[in-house]
């Protein structure tokens, strides 16, 4: 909708275009928000004085983009998108009402906008029309030249921090291109925007940081997080992720860099699943670290402090869960991500029942590996009750798939929970987990504290236990040696090893030695990618059993039913939807996970079964419920293709 006419503020009154009673012009413009409808109109001079004197930047032509807060039209787009003019960004009956918005969409300023620079794709007459003229060559090229363009130059990058640096930069200089280039190929890309790349960006935060990606909430801001909140651009969110640095990764400790990670995530959040990059943000609280590295490095971007602790760090912490609910609303899904243990489970109990909260560490990762498990049981055989389970890694991965797996196969086999935990075992930095342990059991670990003599080494605990199932968890590389694999070779017809840890140096063993050391029987997986692997003249395609598969869908699935809590059953529908998408045609060679490049169908599927769950638990506060939640999840999806500024 484009207005080239000439307008007073209070001609914009008269036409809905501002709130009737708006008092003094310099009240509206604190706020900055994108919505429903965008109108393009031409001011008068006097305006446009107003306006820049007001600290809005509006080009020398007085051209400025007005957006409004006009109600929408009923949508169908169930996670509150409607499509505006530009059919970008989306409004929600959930919305807060603020007065209205305003940014500059045209000239130089444009071309400097991420959210809606084209580069070359602007058309001549889009050129015309926003003072583009001379800025840019003459050249117009489609937006799939563009992408082209911008894989070839990628592929010449040798050294993936490259790669890493130039897709942050297409991520800040053009949105939609970024998350074209990664839907469309999403395996190539995948390993460049998150792990393992995002593992080493965070190492090298401080260096290689451009621009702020997220926000920063240190001790510093203690008593102002609304406020911080508050300075955000966008004020419709949906998803949060957040962490505190302290476990990223199998990397340990990177304070305030950890940002890499919320960023990484979130934008796997709008290209896997399909939520719109502006309802996304990305969070890292800042305590200090207790990494004396970056505490030394002159170009550590956090607090220069070791980590707080105890009482100031949950207070920091619950200022922060308030302030977000007060702000947002409570339908606001936030995706913990990264924390050290020994917060990790107290955040997600304490929190778990007042706000939407998912960790993404410990439920995630259980939901994916459930799902692959159930994929990897088409070639063993059996139920899940039949087969056991030995874990190297007690922390938030370990004993999170544990409990998924018991809560799983407790429903199926209509046994109690304490029972299903029997043929479940862990083995920590002490050895393995039983209840004659002299030393303390940390409160997570306990329920996996069975009878048995204790054992210090994890091939002796194999020898054992016997398990079917192997599963490492532990951050800590190349701990599955050639005689654990060897040994659970010997123990299994098929050995089912799965080595979780990321980035890839931490991976437990690679793909190569577990096909390798089981002479080619293991069915293998891991949370970092792998290539396939060639042994004895066959080809082997090792499973990504990263979160990565379900977090994007389940939080699309929250968002689209409006639901207030997170429940466990939905993880089960999670992982049950992921395995229902292998096909024969995976499984046959020798694949526990459908392949990446179907994500945002699997997103889709995966959505509309938390959905259902939701709805079917009565935590769903978007009524009706629609009746076709698939494809209520797919049509609601963001699609990052241009539009046409006329
Ligand atoms: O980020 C990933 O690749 C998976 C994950 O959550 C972790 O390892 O902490
Ligand atoms: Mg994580």
């Amino acid at each position: 909708m484009a207005f080239p006419i000439d307008h007073s503020l209070a001609d914009l009154t008269k036409l809905n275009l501002l709130p009737k009673s708006h008092g003094h012009a310099s009240d509206m413009f604190p706020f900055r928000l994108s919505v429903f409808p965008r109108v393009h109109l031409s001011l008068r001079t006097s305006t446009s004085r107003l306006l820049s004197s007001l600290g809005s930047k509006v080009d020398p032509n007085g051209s400025v983009l007005i957006e409004t807060t006009t109600p929408p039209e009923p949508s169908p787009d169930v996670t509150g998108g409607v499509q505006d003019v530009y059919g970008e960004d989306a409004a929600t009956e959930d919305m807060p009402i603020t007065p209205w918005s305003l940014s500059v969409a045209s000239g130089y300023t444009l071309l400097r906008d991420p959210h809606h620079n084209k580069g070359l794709a602007f058309s001549q007459r889009e050129r015309d029309a926003h003072y583009l003229r001379g800025l840019l060559p003459p050249t117009v090229i489609s937006q799939d030249l563009q992408v082209k363009k911008m894989m070839h130059t990628l592929r010449h990058y040798q050294v993936p921090l490259q790669r890493y640096m130039a897709m942050m930069d297409l991520q800040e200089t053009n949105e939609r291109l970024f998350y074209k280039l990664l839907i469309e190929h999403v395996e190539e890309l995948l390993p460049v925007v998150y792990t393992p790349t995002v593992g080493e960006a965070c190492q090298k935060y401080g260096s290689i940081f451009l621009r702020p990606q997220g926000l920063f909430i240190s001790l510093k801001e203690k008593g102002k997080i609304l406020e911080v909140l508050r300075n955000w651009p966008e004020k419709n969110i949906q998803v949060i992720v957040v962490t505190d640095g302290e476990r990223i990764l199998g990397l340990g400790d990177l304070g305030c860099q950890g940002m890499g990670i919320p960023v990484g995530k979130l934008s796997l959040y709008t290209a896997l699943g399909g939520v719109r990059p502006s309802a996304c943000l990305p969070v890292t609280i800042d305590v200090g670290t207790n990494n004396e590295k970056l505490l030394n490095d002159e170009f550590y971007i956090g607090l220069r402090q070791r980590r707080a602790t105890g009482e100031e760090y949950a207070e920091l912490m619950h200022e922060f869960m308030t302030a977000v609910k007060q702000n947002y609303g409570e339908k606001v899904v936030i995706q913990f991500e990264d924390f050290a243990n020994h917060n990790a489970f107290d955040l997600l109990a304490k929190y778990g029942t007042t706000h939407l909260v998912f960790n993404d560490d410990i439920q995630g990762t259980a939901s994916v590996v459930l799902a692959g498990l159930i994929g990897a049981l088409r070639f063993v055989g059996g139920p899940l009750a039949n087969h056991r389970f030995l874990f190297l890694g007690a922390g938030e991965a370990g004993t999170g798939i544990a409990e998924l797996i018991a809560l799983e196969i407790s429903k199926k086999c209509q046994i109690p929970l304490e029972e299903a935990r029997k043929n479940i075992w862990l083995v920590d930095s002490k050895g393995l987990i039983v209840s004659s342990r002299k030393e303390s059991i940390q409160h997570f670990k306990k329920p996996w504290a069975h009878d048995h003599k204790p054992i210090k080494e994890l091939v002796d605990a194999v020898k054992a236990i016997k398990p079917t199932v192997l599963i490492g968890t532990s951050g800590v590389g190349q701990t599955f040696t050639q005689e654990v694999v060897e040994t659970m070779a010997e123990l299994n017809e098929k050995p089912i090893i799965l080595s979780l840890s990321n980035p890839t140096s931490q991976s437990e063993c690679t793909a190569e030695q577990a096909y390798k050391w089981s002479k080619g029987r293991a069915i293998f997986a891991s949370g970092s990618p792998f290539a396939p692997v060639e042994y004895e003249g066959k080809t082997f395609v090792p499973g990504q059993a990263n979160n990565a598969y379900i977090f994007p869908g389940f939080g699309l699935g929250l968002i689209m039913s409006g639901t207030i809590r997170v429940h466990d059953d939905m993880l089960l529908a999670a992982s049950e939807a992921l395995a229902e998408q292998l096909m024969e045609e995976h499984y046959e060679k020798g694949m526990i996970f459908p392949p990446f490049r179907n994500i945002r169908k699997i997103s889709a599927r995966i959505a509309a079964k938390v959905a259902a769950k939701a709805y079917e638990l009565g935590l769903a506060t978007r009524l009706p419920q629609p009746k076709e939640l698939e494809k209520c999840a797919e049509s609601s999806m963001y699609s990052p293709s241009y539009h046409s500024y006329r």
